[in-house]
């Protein structure tokens, strides 16, 4: 039970930010409703953490998202020596997110990776690429050890004279031995990695993309220094089950503030009609499925989409 003090300042947050937060999220066929969470038993006493905690769970942030505002907000209070309800801790100092050791960074990649297919087969890959796609990604789900390498051998063949920068999904293994620009893994990937595992990604000397879909997860993330992180699911998507409710466009922008140090990009559920206010949220790349796959030109639609959004 909060005292009645604590009660008024969650109440002015929620108040103030519920707007942007709290509503049910737009977006007329990818309508998207963040529902109330449960508050979490708290970690500490100062008010500020207290109220945040609660008032970030009534604006619909899990668990794990609202213990981490909320600290971050007990951070921001203590180093600007004010409660400011009406500032949505957006500093990396207040999350951890600063003073990372870089000599333990992965390799950098561009700020602006362009429009990035994420794509089933090498085929579709070379497809892509050729048809001007600045990023792709093979998404190759196999346990089949054999065709794995055989699929990321050709990928990596296909991209080959195009200009295409290269993640594999998830085969960290066959994405070194075959000579891929990056790997992709999410963070269930990551948390399975052993340390001499991620040790042996970082002297390969390629990129590593990381999946995130909220606070909590960007600041695990943070913790290998990856080369870009991904935010998402911004919208529904039906390739994916999500074990969280789609961000939206309000979080994503929220995010994109915190994590400046990345380059970023946006998944889940995005459409061509989407891409303005995607891209207007600061994100340097979007990577989509259905939108290439799922077009009924997808080299007309990977030339349309393509020309949205800047490469670096
Ligand atoms: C660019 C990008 N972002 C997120 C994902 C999802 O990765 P992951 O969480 O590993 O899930 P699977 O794609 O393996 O099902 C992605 N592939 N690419
Ligand atoms: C692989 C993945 N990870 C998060 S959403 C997603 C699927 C995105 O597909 P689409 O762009 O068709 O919604
Ligand atoms: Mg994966």
């Amino acid at each position: 039970m909060l005292n009645s003090d604590i009660q008024a300042l969650a109440d002015r947050i929620v108040h103030h930010h519920s707007a942007t937060f709290g509503a049910r999220l737009h977006h007329d066929a990818n309508s998207v409703e963040l529902v109330p969470q449960p508050t979490p038993p708290a970690q500490r006493s100062e008010a500020a953490y207290l109220a945040a905690l609660h008032a970030c769970s009534q604006l619909g942030f899990i668990a794990v998202d609202a213990e981490c505002l909320a600290q971050a907000w007990q951070r921001q209070t203590e180093r600007t020596q004010q409660f400011d309800v009406t500032h949505w801790p957006d500093d990396p100092q207040d999350f951890g997110l600063a003073g990372a050791d870089p000599a333990q960074a992965f390799p950098a990649c561009p700020r602006q990776l362009g429009l990035y297919g994420v794509l089933p087969t090498a085929e579709w890959v070379g497809r892509m690429a050729r048809a001007g796609v600045p990023t792709v990604q093979l998404r190759f789900k196999s346990d089949d050890q054999a065709a794995i390498q055989r699929e990321v051998q050709a990928a990596v063949k296909a991209v080959q004279g195009t200009g295409a920068r290269l993640f594999i999904n998830d085969h960290w293994q066959a994405a070194i031995d075959a000579g891929a620009y990056g790997i992709h893994v999410g963070q269930e990937d990551l948390d399975a990695l052993e340390g001499a595992q991620l040790n042996a990604i970082r002297a390969s000397g390629l990129r590593l993309g990381v999946s995130t879909h909220g606070y909590a997860e960007m600041v695990r993330a943070h913790a290998v220094q990856p080369s870009y992180i991904a935010l998402g699911a911004v919208f529904p998507t039906t390739l994916k089950r999500m074990a969280t409710a789609p961000q939206g466009t309000a979080r994503l922008q929220a995010y994109v503030r915190l994590m400046q140090q990345y380059p970023l990009v946006a998944i889940g559920g995005i459409s061509a009609e989407q891409f303005p206010e995607i891209l207007a949220t600061g994100v340097g790349s979007i990577a989509v499925v259905r939108a290439l796959v799922n077009a009924p030109d997808p080299d007309a639609a990977a030339q349309h989409l393509s020309a949205f959004i800047p490469v670096s």
